[in-house]
């Protein structure tokens, strides 16, 4: 079937990593996101996440989660899907929005930028 939780080091197109722990009954979880790019001036360091997916069906379930950048005063919010393929291989597709701090209300205009990213399991790491 096509079930997917998402706890496990998944890993995204920038080579980005990212650790889910466990998926508690209600579908939260929490974990740690290491980016392989940003624009900050300052060292990437490893920041958490919080987020939740659905279980009611568990069929290619829906998902969101917040990185809050531990390293800049910015958050990143994802949310997209996890799709299953006939061999069992699982792929998280999203979007994100980056809201960066801006200096004024004036600034706010551009503070927030939008992508994809598409995640994949690192080998071994289905547990
Ligand atoms: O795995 C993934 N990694 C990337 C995508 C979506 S999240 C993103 C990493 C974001 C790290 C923070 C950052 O880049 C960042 C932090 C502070 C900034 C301050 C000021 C900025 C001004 C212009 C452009 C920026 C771009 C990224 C920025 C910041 C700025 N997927």
């Amino acid at each position: 079937e096509k079930k997917c939780i998402l706890s496990g080091v998944w890993q995204n197109d920038l080579g980005s990593n990212m650790t889910i722990s466990a998926v508690n009954e209600a579908g939260q979880f929490s974990g740690l996101y290491l980016t392989a790019v940003s624009g900050a001036e300052k060292p990437i360091l490893v920041s958490p996440i919080n987020g939740s997916q659905h279980i009611d069906s568990l069929e290619q379930p829906t998902f969101g989660f917040t990185v809050q950048w531990t390293f800049s005063d910015s958050t990143t919010v994802f949310v997209g899907q996890c799709f299953v393929d006939k061999h069992g291989k699982e792929t998280l597709q999203t979007m994100w929005l980056l809201r960066v701090k801006a200096r004024s209300a004036e600034n706010n205009w551009n503070a927030t930028m939008v992508g994809t990213n598409i995640f994949t399991r690192i080998k071994g790491q289905n547990l």
